[in-house]
Formats: structure tokens, sequence, C-alpha cells
């Protein structure tokens, strides 16, 4: 089994370490933070780091069940804890432990710890967590592999197998491969095989939305949860409303209020399966309340649920760009400039991009349809058209820059 380095998630958490600061880590099931532990544990020992200064506990194997009881957890670590060097604590799955934050603050304030949590974000990073553990974490969102860790695992994997008669793929053939077949790493295991994906999607998709859904926010009509799924799947990249959804669901003889869509759609946004993109006002520099976009984590499940019936690439491609930019840049937003929609603009202190992403804009009035989208907006910010397209790349129309997807999915 080949494993993937992680290599930007490795950083985040080498830069940070030794700080005096929680480093947690949230994501969806199965997007790899255990696996990311283990691979910094091996970083950690490989520079000098001794094994008894490494403490480590998943509350989700039954070794360490007893551990739950959150002042038991408490004995254990301090009777784990050398004194005269650094302790490196790793509290893996931590939402199974009640009251965990009574000691994440006691281990918190000793000189000697450098503490790491990890947990599926629904119960994990609550925003009563967020408030108790203010100013004392930095959160590491993670999710499942972006192109381009897919891609070069996917090569790593064919190499490995050495397959005879192996043609070689272009990387628009991996490209379609990565947005039907799933981004969870383990799928990487199962050789393009749908059949197998889709069972261990089901698993996935099974356990987020009764363990982490309807449990938790005590759902009972679990076939209106799944309406609400399928909408937003399969309307990513529109604006949505609310009340659409619920006229939606009402005419097909399931009658829903706004209350209860908001209810599921923000269970679906904390189990983080989905991502809601919210706007921004770019003339009135306001963000905006009502009227969201939605993406979703992992388009292989998307296209488990929905079926073949409904592959529409452009809406991917804008899904597969959503996704990097929340890797690359945090705080993505849908543009809003009067009427015109810029699909992303990124906004961190003062520092603003614009992106608009078109499948192709080889016909002239589609790149000028692309283009007039930036018209009003008079900033020298980066504005960039991406596209799958090979050819025009790299062209600046007055400041816009035409990329291809693909070479910017595969840099840095
Ligand atoms: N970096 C990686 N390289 C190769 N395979 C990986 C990698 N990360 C995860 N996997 C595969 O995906 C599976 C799930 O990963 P992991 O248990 O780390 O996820 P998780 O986010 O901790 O899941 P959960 O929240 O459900 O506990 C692993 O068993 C492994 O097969």
């Amino acid at each position: 089994m080949i494993r993937i380095d992680r290599k930007e998630y490795l950083d985040f958490l080498l830069k940070s370490k030794d700080k005096q600061i929680i480093k947690v880590v949230s994501g969806v099931r199965r997007c790899g933070k255990s696996t990311l532990f283990e691979i910094y544990k091996d970083f950690l020992l490989e520079n000098g780091v001794a094994k008894n200064q490494i403490i480590s506990i998943n509350f989700e194997d039954m070794d360490y069940e007893e551990l739950t009881d959150y002042k038991k957890l408490y004995e254990y670590i301090k009777s784990k804890m050398i004194g005269d060097k650094k302790n490196y604590i790793f509290l893996d799955e931590i939402q199974h432990v009640d009251k965990f934050e009574k000691v994440v603050d006691s281990l918190f304030i000793k000189e000697n710890t450098d503490l790491y949590i990890a947990g599926s974000n629904a119960y994990f990073m609550s925003s009563e967590l967020a408030t108790l553990l203010s100013g004392r974490y930095i959160e590491l969102k993670m999710l499942p592999l972006s192109f381009k860790e897919y891609y070069q695992a996917k090569l790593e994997y064919e190499k490995m197998e050495q397959k005879e008669n192996r043609i070689s793929k272009t990387l628009i053939q991996y490209y379609n491969e990565y947005i039907v077949n799933s981004s969870f790493p383990y799928t990487l295991q199962l050789d393009s095989d749908l059949k197998n994906i889709h069972e261990y999607l089901s698993g996935i998709y099974n356990s987020v939305l009764l363990k982490d859904i309807i449990a938790r926010l005590k759902i009972s009509d679990v076939m209106r949860l799944e309406s609400v799924v399928k909408y937003i799947f399969d309307n990513i990249g529109n604006l949505t409303s609310l009340s659409k959804i619920g006229n939606t669901l009402t005419s097909m003889g399931r009658k829903t209020d706004v209350k209860t869509i908001k209810k599921y759609i923000r269970g679906l946004t904390d189990s983080l399966l989905v991502h809601e993109v919210s706007r921004y006002n770019i003339k009135g520099k306001e963000f905006l309340s009502t009227l969201s976009k939605y993406y979703v984590t992992d388009l292989g499940l998307r296209q488990m649920i929905l079926g073949n019936r409904n592959i529409d690439m452009g809406h991917i491609l804008k899904n597969v760009i959503y996704l990097e930019l929340l890797r690359r840049k945090g705080n993505v937003y849908v543009g809003q400039f009067d009427k015109n929609e810029i699909d992303f603009v990124v906004i961190n202190s003062n520092e603003i991009e614009y992106y608009q992403v078109a499948l192709t804009v080889l016909d002239e009035n589609t790149l000028k349809r692309e283009l007039d989208a930036f018209k009003n907006i008079k900033d020298n910010y980066p504005k960039y058209l991406i596209t799958l397209d090979d050819v025009m790349v790299n062209t600046d129309y007055d400041g816009i820059k035409v990329v291809n997807a693909l070479e910017w999915l595969l840099g840095e």
C-alpha cells in the first residue's frame, strides 16, 4: 500500500510544532486525519523525538474505551508524561470523550506538552467548543485528496503494479477518472472499480448521515433528509434559496418548511459532506446572507447518489476549483457585482483575487460572456479565467489571465 504524504497538511503541523497552541485537525470522516497523525509521528521519530515522548490515543480503538471518562483520561496521560522533555500528545476522535475540553485545557497550560487533537467535524468543532478553546487553537481543515495528490498517487500505484501493456493515460483522462471515482484516499486501492468504490462510499455516506446528522439533530424523517441531499448534490454551483428547496419537496408530496431545510443543511455542512459558499457584494464591499451556493466534498459520492444522469461537467469543474481554492487560500465567496456574478472571490486580509471558471471559452461569444463578468470590477487585484481548454492559455485579456485548469490544479 502506498502512503500519500499529504505534504501541505504535514507542513502545516510542522510549522506549529512546539508552539504553545493546540493543533486541531478537523475533516469529514475517512479523509485521512488519523493517517496524517501517523505520518507526522513517523517524522518526529525520524527527527530526534524519542518513542516515550509520544502519547497517542485513538478513542475509536477498543483498547482505549475506558479512557472516554475524562478524569481517567487525564490521569492516564499524566502517568505517561515524562518530566524533562516535550510530550507530544495525540488525541484522535476525541469527540467520544464527554467534557474532553477539560482535559485539553489542563494539558494546555503545562509547558512540556504539545497537543494535537482530531475529530470528525459534526460533534467536534461545534461552535460551543470553538468558543471554549478560543484563542488557544489553530485548525487544520482537512479535505480528501486534491487532484494533484490523486494524480501523483495514481502514477505511483500504476508504477508499483507494473501492469503489462499498460496504456499511458493523458492528464485529462486522470481528471475524468478523479471526478467519477472518488477523492477519499482509500478508494485509490480499489483500482477504479466503481462497484467497490461505491460500496466503500456508501459506508461513509451512511455513517455520516446516521451518526453525524440524524442522531445528532434527532431527525425522524430520513427520506426527507435524503431528498435534501439529492437536491443540494443536483444543484452544485447554482444559487439556492431555502424556500425553493422547501417548495420542491412540498411539490413532491413532502411538505417541508424553511426552518427544517435550514436544520438539514446545517447538518450537512457541519458534517463537511457539503460546503456552503455565501455571496460577497464586490461593489458594496459587504457579505450577503441570502442565496448561497453549495459544493460537495467528494464528487464520486455525488455521482453515486445521483447516478449517471447528472454529469454536468461545467459545474463539476467549478466544484473542483472551489475545493482547491479552499485548500490553498480559505475564505472563498461567490462574487456579485450588480447583476454580474463572479464564480469565486477569495478574500484574505486586504488581498482579493477573482476567479471565473468555464469548461471552454473557444467560442468567441462564450469568451466574451466570461470576460464580461469582470468588466465592472475596476481594481487591480488578480483576475483569472480558468478553463479546460489547452489553447489560448496564459493569454492576458486586459489584466484577466486565462489559465488551464489542469495546469493550475497541478501547480502550487
Ligand atoms: N495519506 C494516505 N495515504 C494512503 N492512504 C490513506 C491516506 N490517508 C488515508 N488513507 C486511507 O484512508 C483510510 C481512512 O483514513 P483515516 O482513518 O486516516 O481517516 P480519518 O479522517 O481519520 O477517518 P475517521 O474520521 O473516520 O476516523 C485509511 O485506512 C487509509 O486506507
